[in-house]
């Protein structure tokens, strides 16, 4: 089990009640949502502009998180390609109270650049 997060800290959120799913714990689609918002970010940071979610891969969700958890999302650039980008994205939590550290969900993520059409434009340089 990894033990510190690959990549950077990219959202920091705290889940709400509204979030949970019938058990009690948060929403698997919340969780989905954060990571692709950072990995969204991480990858537009790389594109220097737009991009959109062309696909999600090796979504694994490990532990439940819970109200009251301060959520993290760490991302890191895997690959580059002509006009996509790869995003390891990792979900972990600081538990309620305690502030246990531990991984909750990893996956990749990938992005394509467009232009102002909604077209795949080539991922800049550097
Ligand atoms: C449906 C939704 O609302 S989901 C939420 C938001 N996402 C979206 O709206 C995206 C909807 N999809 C699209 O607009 C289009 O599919 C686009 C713009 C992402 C891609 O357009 P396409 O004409 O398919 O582009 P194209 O075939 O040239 O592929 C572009 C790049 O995406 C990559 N790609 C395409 N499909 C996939 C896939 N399923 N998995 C991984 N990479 C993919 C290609 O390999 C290519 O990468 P490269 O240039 O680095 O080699």
């Amino acid at each position: 089990m990894t033990t510190e997060p690959i990549g950077a800290l990219t959202i920091r959120v705290v889940p709400m009640p509204a979030d949970t799913n019938a058990n009690g714990d948060i929403f698997g689609g919340w969780v989905m949502s954060r990571m692709d918002q950072a990995g969204g970010i991480a990858a537009a940071e790389k594109a220097q502009g737009r991009v959109v979610t062309v696909a999600v891969d090796a979504m694994t969700f490990i532990r439940p998180v819970k109200v009251g958890d301060i959520f993290e999302v760490f991302t890191a650039v895997e690959k580059v390609g002509r006009t996509s980008i790869k995003i390891h994205v990792e979900a972990w939590v600081r538990r309620f109270r305690t502030r246990h550290h531990e991984k909750v969900t990893d996956g990749t993520f990938t992005f394509v650049a467009i232009d102002d059409d909604g077209k795949p434009r080539p991922v800049p340089a550097g």
